[in-house]
């Protein structure tokens, strides 16, 4: 649905994007990661056509977005700004919703059978005045806004910055839900967490290049990509990458491995058993000073288990 072909990109004689190819399917969301400066935003744009490539192609549902008219282009691909006050522009939110819809000649029928839809279905009041809604519920109106318009494809600018993590769940849910139902998604983001909870497959740009591209843990628990790019992997992956560092004989393990909590407290609680003297891991997990709520007490006596 995505296809990057080697492509390049310059600002004047400075060249951001230096031979970047990669291709997302119909459907997949995937994350697009690196530093500051990396390309990413520059990436996005072409996909929408507001930045045309100076060498290879874009091409998106089979136009080339480097030729296409951002017109077209629009009629494909949402685009959602990582700040919402740079997309709304009406005094209502019935009004908000409409607005896509009708820029692009929708029937007034299906536009307000859309946008009734979309009120219900996200919760907004109707006449709400869109700048008097709290930061997390502009970003809900944006991104509402632009799935009324039914696209094909969506890219995403941080959908989740300056949220809280209540407001962060629900915009993912809903890019979740639309990527089940087949819109292929694109979104750039600096929070590796969410990347982690959401996003199956990570791209990490690095100085204009793919520095590398593969499911998502895969990417994240490769130290050196993650080093190069400056990341820092979620919380999770650091403990198990720590603990698998400090006992070397768990790093192939379930600890070592681990990329989630329930993983690895799973893991951690059955290397407890045995300093617990329990028989099986859930016996481990329900022992005193064994619950979740012990973490501590579980990672030492986990570590205690597998000296
Ligand atoms: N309109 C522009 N004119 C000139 N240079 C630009 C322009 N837009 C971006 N750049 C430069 O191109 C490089 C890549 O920028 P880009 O915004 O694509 O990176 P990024 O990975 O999205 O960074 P960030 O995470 O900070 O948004 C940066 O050095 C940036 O300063």
């Amino acid at each position: 649905m995505i296809e990057f072909q080697n492509v390049r990109a310059s600002y004047g004689a400075r060249e951001v994007l230096q031979g970047v190819s990669f291709r997302i399917a119909p459907g997949e969301l995937v994350a697009l990661v690196g530093t500051n400066g990396a390309g990413k935003s520059t990436a996005m744009r072409m996909v929408n056509g507001l930045v045309r490539p100076t060498g290879g192609r874009v091409m998106v549902g089979g136009v080339d977005a480097g030729r296409a008219k951002v017109s077209q282009l629009a009629r494909t691909v949402g685009f959602l700004f990582q700040n919402p006050d740079r997309q709304i522009c009406c005094s209502t939110a019935r009004d908000e919703l409409l607005f896509g819809l009708r820029a692009c000649g929708a029937d007034d029928e299906e536009a307000a059978r859309r946008v009734d839809d979309a009120i219900e279905r996200f919760g907004f009041r109707a006449d709400a005045d869109p700048f008097l809604l709290n930061r997390g519920a502009r970003q809900m109106l944006a991104l509402a806004a632009v799935t009324v318009l039914h696209p094909a494809v969506l890219v995403l600018d941080e959908p989740t910055t300056g949220l809280d993590f209540r407001e962060c769940e629900r915009v993912m849910e809903v890019v979740g839900r639309l990527s089940a139902a087949g819109c292929t998604v694109m979104m750039v983001c600096h929070d590796m967490e969410v990347v982690a909870d959401h996003a199956p497959r990570t791209i990490v740009l690095h100085e204009g290049l793919v520095l590398a591209d593969g499911p998502t843990f895969q990417v994240l628990r490769d130290r050196d990509v993650m080093q190069r790019a400056s990341l820092v992997p979620p919380q999770v992956v650091a403990i198990s990458q720590q603990m698998a560092r400090d006992l070397p004989q768990v790093a192939d393990g379930p600890v070592g491995c681990a990329n989630t909590v329930d993983q690895l407290v799973d893991a951690v609680a059955c290397a407890a058993a045995s300093s617990l003297g329990a028989r099986r891991c859930a016996d481990a997990r329900t022992a005193p000073g064994s619950s979740v709520g012990c973490a501590d007490r579980v990672f030492e006596q986990g570590k205690e288990g597998l000296r």
